[in-house]
């Protein structure tokens, strides 16, 4: 779980963090400890925050990850965390990241909040509860041959974008079932990004190269604040 990178680069060690209490936290840490210069930390406890430079949401069941959250007191210091702090929700932990959630049972859903976007949960219905889609990623895939295969599994999709800070990364490129192409399925909020589906369950590491990357961006924003 643990990966110290290589010890010729000289390029700053990062702790992520992935939330583990339900889901598919598991691969996630898998992709990150192949990383260079990646800390992978398994989150379960508030303790555990303060010892992350970012947080990764895995996919699971959104409503189950925010009542655990809830019961083990985790929830609110995790709103206080993805309002400062890079956080990579994918799938339900998109769902987790929206300011606004939709085909939710009575009662509502308790969120984190954070990226100002509305999304469907459950989207493609149960007619089409998985399936994968070659993507067109913004700053990830260069041409199209090199898509990213991405896979989506009781997937949500992003419905309204409500803020111009809300950069949409990728887009289904094809229909399926009901939902046409175009239908948004990745953005990024300055430090949040959310994906409608599951990087973590391909070989492809590029999206967590790419959450890397923003994430040593901020820190060494912030170091270059904190000398001057
Ligand atoms: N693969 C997933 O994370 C599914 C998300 C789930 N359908 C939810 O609404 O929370």
């Amino acid at each position: 779980m643990v990966h110290t990178g290589d010890s010729q680069d000289n390029t700053q060690q990062v702790r992520v963090g992935v939330l583990a209490l339900q889901g598919a936290f598991l691969e996630h840490v898998n992709i990150l400890s192949r990383l260079p210069n990646v800390i992978a930390v398994l989150v379960r406890r508030k303790e555990h925050l303060s010892t992350i430079d970012a947080l990764i949401i895995p996919g699971g069941e959104s409503t189950t990850i925010a009542l655990v959250a809830e019961r083990s007191g985790l929830l609110n210091s995790l709103k206080d965390f993805v309002q400062t702090k890079p956080t990579w929700g994918t799938c339900a932990g998109l769902i987790l990241l929206a300011n606004e959630v939709h085909k939710t049972k009575k009662g509502g859903q308790k969120v984190l909040g954070g990226l100002d976007i509305a999304v469907n949960r459950n989207q493609f219905g149960s007619q089409i509860d998985s399936f994968e889609a070659p993507l067109n990623f913004a700053n990830v895939t260069t041409s199209d041959t090199d898509l990213f295969p991405a896979v989506f599994i009781r997937a949500p999709i992003i419905t309204s974008i409500n803020s111009s800070d809300v950069k949409v990364l990728a887009k289904l490129e094809h229909n399926v079932g009901q939902t046409d192409a175009s239908a948004v399925v990745a953005v990024q909020q300055g430090h949040l990004l959310g994906t409608a589906f599951h990087p973590e369950l391909t070989d492809d590491d590029r999206i967590h190269r790419y959450f890397v990357q923003i994430v040593t961006q901020i820190l060494n924003e912030k170091l270059k604040h904190a000398k001057t």
